[in-house]
């Protein structure tokens, strides 16, 4: 793949898109982006706080967020889980990006995160099931590959990085 294109990382919120995209971008010496880091840097408010406003508040800056990060060359992003909500956002990453959908299922999702922390889960674990079913087209649709997430982390890594070389 050319090491221009930015690589790009969707998927349920839980399926490991920041963990697994920051050492991905360590192991292929690339920079890493945490699109919720960097709307809440160019905002100047919390996720939580983004949210209380409202969902479309929060949805708005998101849209910023990738509009500066399509910006850049080279990088890897992990996005937040609802990017897909808005396809203008998946148009602006595709211009400069290729999408990977990491899916993880939801039996592992709620085995593993804290759902108390964010925002869109704080109902409970239903949520998930629900997020999955109402989410599991938009990210098909929108990816450009599929990596699945149902082994340790390194084993991940090491399928992802083998595909990473292979594509163009
Ligand atoms: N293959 C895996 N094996 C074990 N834990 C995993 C795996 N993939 C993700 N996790 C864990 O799931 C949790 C959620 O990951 P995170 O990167 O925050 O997800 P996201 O950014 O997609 O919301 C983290 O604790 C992470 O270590
Ligand atoms: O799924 C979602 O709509 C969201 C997922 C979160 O990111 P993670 O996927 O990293 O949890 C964050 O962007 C926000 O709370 C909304
Ligand atoms: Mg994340």
């Amino acid at each position: 793949m050319n090491n221009k294109q930015n690589i790009i990382l969707i998927g349920m919120p839980g399926c490991g898109k920041s963990t697994l995209g920051k050492a991905l971008a360590k192991r292929l010496g690339r920079d890493f982006y945490d699109a919720d880091d960097v709307i809440v840097e160019q905002e100047g408010k919390t996720i939580p706080e983004l949210f209380a406003s409202s969902e479309d508040c929060f949805r708005d800056a998101e849209v910023r967020a990738s509009q500066f990060l399509a910006h850049k060359s080279g990088i890897v992003v992990a996005c937040g889980g609802g990017v897909v909500k808005r396809s203008e956002n998946m148009d602006i990453f595709k211009k400069t990006g290729t999408v990977f959908f990491l899916d993880r299922s939801p039996d592992d999702i709620v085995s593993d995160v804290d759902v108390s922390t964010r925002p869109l889960l704080k109902d409970g674990k239903q949520k998930v099931y629900d997020l999955y079913d109402e989410r599991i087209d938009l990210y098909r649709n929108a990816a450009d590959y599929c990596i699945p997430n149902n082994k340790p982390m390194e084993a991940v890594l090491d399928d992802f990085e083998k595909l990473i070389k292979e594509i163009d």
